[in-house]
């Protein structure tokens, strides 16, 4: 929302309040949509929406070539990583991986060659190893605390994530005029953000 504010976009009705899923704002050609994460990329591939916001994780996960990427907005950062207990053994001959992200946990183990059976859940991965559901897990860890408090620790990397900007490809073309300056805006809204984090000593992170 602030990077937003800055690219001159403000809803009319503030929408951690409003139970509206289609804000107005003070700009007549423009309308907020309020989608999950998981779900920004199928509205912006498909038309809902011209312009989305997600993170990488999301991206990486839904997959396919339908929508640009063009900004990284370097919020939401944090990282996706395999965690288990400290020294599990990951190199088992078969071993259970529970996560929500299993479109990118089935290709990160085939391209090493490594056999794991996938079990999906919807969150709290945290849980799987504690009850034997799973030796290990594919989540997003930032402070770490959350791995922490129940006994696990990361034990390889899978990727960076922050939140991306993305749009729909006919949009970027039949709406250029439109999108073209909202894009220049935010670019210029994500380099003030880090210019006054760096100033003031912060990381950037949401
Ligand atoms: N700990 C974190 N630090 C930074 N960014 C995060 C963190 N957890 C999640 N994110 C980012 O926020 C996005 C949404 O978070 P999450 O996947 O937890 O959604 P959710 O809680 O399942 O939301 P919903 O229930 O609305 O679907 C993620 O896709 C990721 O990009
Ligand atoms: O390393 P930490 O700083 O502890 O952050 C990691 C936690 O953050 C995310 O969950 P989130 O808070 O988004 O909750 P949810 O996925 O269960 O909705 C992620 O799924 C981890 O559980």
């Amino acid at each position: 929302m602030p990077l937003l504010g800055h690219a001159g976009i403000e809803p009319v009705e503030p929408p951690q309040v409003s139970r509206r899923l289609l804000l107005a704002t003070g700009v007549a050609q423009v309308r907020l949509v309020i989608v999950r994460a998981a779900d920004a990329p199928t509205y912006v591939e498909y038309g809902g929406a011209d312009v989305g916001v997600t993170g990488k994780d999301v991206l990486m996960e839904y997959g396919g070539q339908g929508l640009y990427e063009p900004l990284d907005l370097g919020i939401a950062r944090c990282r996706l990583v395999i965690a288990g207990r400290p020294g599990a053994n990951v190199t088992a001959r078969r071993v259970r991986v529970a996560t929500k992200y299993v479109n990118i946990t089935r290709r990160y183990f085939a391209e090493q060659g490594r056999q794991v059976e996938l079990i999906k859940l919807y969150g709290s991965m945290e849980l799987a190893p504690l009850v034997g559901l799973a030796d290990l897990i594919v989540d997003l860890v930032d402070t770490g605390r959350t791995l922490q408090a129940n006994g696990l620790a990361p034990l390889e990397h899978i990727a960076d994530i922050s939140s991306r900007l993305v749009v729909n490809r006919a949009a970027m073309k039949t709406k250029h005029r439109l999108i073209k300056p909202f894009l220049a805006r935010m670019q210029a809204a994500v380099a003030a953000m880090h210019r006054s984090a760096a100033n003031s000593g912060t990381t950037g992170k949401s």
